[in-house]
């Protein structure tokens, strides 16, 4: 250690106080919820309750639940975007509902976001729109609007990366549904992001487009060691293209464990135990 270094350690020790053993990095968790609650308004429900979750790194997680189970709020309260009213979310280890406005755009810019609607700009080229994933971070576009060649090398790369990179220059409008979904991955992947949430990501696409993208969601996971959330509709898929389930049920885990344990009981607790407690 250099003197500046073990002057930076004494410093921070002084400001964290005594050093704990920390867990592993293969271990720790990347994405940790404890005892959530979500309110969206004081004279509204609770939406999610109680909701434990942990992501680790490599691995994906499908999380289902049938309409208004809580599946997009839980995904929204990683990132800010739903009131945490209880409980506590950490992404990358920083706690989300201490985060300031600015602090929040930060984290955000490191997680990667992957949607129904793929939610590209159909006008501009498809490696622009992967290069935009770039602007989340330090903003890389100068003022002539143009990108950084390294930035521009790393969105082929990662078009290539997602087999499209043949569509580089085409408009992102002009590609099918799944191609735009993986235009929309390398996007994300632009970001180097801790966590990949996928909300509903193969809801728009045919069963053979499902398969692809959900399998190119799988390698990245394992791959590059990121963990993804992918919520999904259609139960066989979540089974063959996740390591872990959770199901969610009136905002409340009921179901959570190895995508191979699954039984029908647990689907039953999931699905059709919600329609019998709101009908029965
Ligand atoms: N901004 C909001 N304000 C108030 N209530 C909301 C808001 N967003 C969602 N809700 C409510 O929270 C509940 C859960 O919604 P959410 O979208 O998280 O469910 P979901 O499981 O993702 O459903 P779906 O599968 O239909 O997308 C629903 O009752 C919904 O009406």
């Amino acid at each position: 250690m250099t003197s500046i270094e073990k002057r930076e350690a004494t410093v921070m020790s002084t400001l964290l106080g005594p050093r704990v053993p920390a867990e592993p990095a293969a271990l720790a968790a990347r994405v940790s919820v404890r005892e959530l609650a979500v309110r969206y308004a004081p004279d509204l429900p609770l939406v999610l309750d109680g909701v434990d979750l942990d992501l680790h790194a490599g691995e994906v997680v499908a999380l289902l639940g049938s309409s208004g189970s809580g599946k997009s709020t839980l995904m929204r309260a990683l990132t800010g975007f739903a009131p945490i009213t209880s409980g506590e979310v950490t992404v990358g280890g920083v706690d989300v509902a201490r985060l300031r406005r600015r602090q929040l755009r930060g984290l955000r810019a490191e997680v990667g976001q992957v949607f129904q609607q793929f939610n590209l700009i159909g006008r501009l080229p498809v490696l622009t729109n992967v290069l935009t994933g770039a602007l989340h971070g330090a903003g890389p576009l100068n003022v002539l609007g143009t990108f950084r060649s390294a930035d521009r090398v790393r969105a082929f790369e990662l078009l290539e990366r997602v087999g499209i990179a043949h569509k580089a220059k085409d408009e992102a409008r002009s590609l099918s549904g799944g191609q735009q979904q993986r235009v929309a991955i390398a996007r994300a992947l632009m970001q180097n992001p801790r966590v990949i949430l996928a909300d509903e990501p193969v809801a728009s696409l045919d069963p053979t487009m499902s398969a692809v993208v959900l399998d190119l969601l799988r390698s990245i996971a394992r791959q590059e060691g990121i963990p993804v959330l992918v919520s999904l509709h259609v139960v066989p898929l979540a089974l063959a293209h996740s390591d872990r389930i959770v199901g969610l049920r009136g905002g409340r885990v009921v179901v959570e464990g190895s995508a191979t344990d699954l039984t029908e009981t647990d689907l039953r607790a999931v699905y059709h135990g919600a329609a019998t407690e709101e009908h029965g």
